[in-house]
């Protein structure tokens, strides 16, 4: 039922049962792409964890991951013993095999948004799911991941964006982390208003966007890679404190200037496949605008993440990072 519940979702057919049992706990849909999975007596220490998947409907690794760990879970091979929110995030997106609908859903997690269309109903709808998972949760630590893959290639494919908020990160994260095959760990310099973010701002979450390799459609994915982080998620969901790495493996990086698109006539002046954190030395030339003008690097060297030209106008469209010395 729960592998089918995914591959239902990402069909866009209506689930046949909307609530059950599953080994050492309950399932129940709670919307469309939103399933809570319950314990029937929670292991000590058990976050309540957010996994959340398909944000960006063309993202299909994460998608394939976590349907295989359902589908142990359902087989019986592994039993909750953690409170779980499974989300599938933006299933018209999926269902078409595109990043979006109308606009990107993960720069719309904010209360106050006011904007109409799919994408803002879409975040509205999981915004309240989310409060309403951790309010029923009183006084357990609080965990969500939401799991992504890149449009590049990437000098670090494993990596994650913390969100910038004023709630530190717990140490044990970048064990953690390290653990899962993470290889990088880039921290956001302001408020994103991604799905991760909110779960870190409005819930003192620890919570990050996990990047797990490229985009690629669905039977493309090597899944061999993620085979360390599938076992963290399956340690979250038994309630068992996941395997550690040394967080000094990681590459850690920090935001230093986010680069907009200001215009139509907007362009980056390196090649489209450019890897992820490839490095720029001073005076660079890396995009020109007609409003902004151009952006050079500075004195110091930048690396590019997540470059793309084709944003909306006033949206994001590269972040300019450098290394940082790691937390602790
Ligand atoms: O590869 C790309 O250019 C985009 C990959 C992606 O979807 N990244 C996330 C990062 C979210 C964050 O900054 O926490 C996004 O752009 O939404
Ligand atoms: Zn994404």
């Amino acid at each position: 039922m729960l592998a089918e519940w995914l591959d239902q979702g990402l069909e866009g057919r209506a689930p046949s049962r909307s609530e059950g049992r599953i080994a050492g706990g309950r399932f129940r849909l709670l919307a469309p792409g939103v399933l809570e999975l319950a314990p029937d007596t929670p292991a000590t220490g058990a976050r309540a964890c957010v996994l959340s998947v398909g944000i960006h409907g063309n993202e299909t690794a994460p998608m394939e991951l976590l349907g295989e760990v359902l589908a142990r879970l359902e087989a019986g091979l592994l039993r909750l013993g953690a409170p779980l929110l499974v989300i599938l995030g933006n299933p018209e997106a999926i269902q078409r095999g595109q990043r979006c609908v109308a606009t990107n859903l993960n720069r719309l997690f904010r209360r106050d948004l006011d904007q109409a269309g799919d994408e803002p109903d879409r975040a509205r709808v999981l915004m309240a799911e989310v409060d309403a998972f951790y309010a029923r949760h009183p006084g357990r630590e609080r965990l969500h991941y939401d799991l992504h893959t890149a449009i590049r290639d990437s000098r670090f494919p494993r990596f994650v964006v913390e969100p910038f908020t004023a709630t530190p990160t717990p140490a044990e994260q970048w064990r953690w982390l390290a653990g899962a095959g993470i290889q990088a760990v880039l921290h956001q310099h302001r408020h994103s208003w991604t799905f991760s973010h909110h779960s870190k701002h409005y819930h003192g979450a620890a919570a990050f966007t996990l990047e797990l390799g490229r985009a690629l459609p669905f039977g493309h994915n090597d899944l061999a890679p993620l085979a360390p982080m599938g076992r963290m998620l399956e340690a979250l969901l038994e309630g068992r404190v996941p395997a550690t790495g040394e967080p000094g493996t990681m590459a850690f990086f920090r935001v230093e200037h986010e680069l907009l698109r200001h215009s139509e006539a907007f362009r980056l002046c390196f090649p489209d496949d450019t890897p992820n954190f490839s490095e720029f030395p001073p005076g660079t030339l890396l995009a020109e605008d007609a409003v902004a003008g151009e952006t050079r690097v500075g004195d110091t060297a930048l690396s590019v993440v997540f470059p793309n030209a084709q944003v909306e106008i006033g949206a994001r469209a590269a972040l300019l990072v450098v290394p940082s010395p790691p937390p602790g």
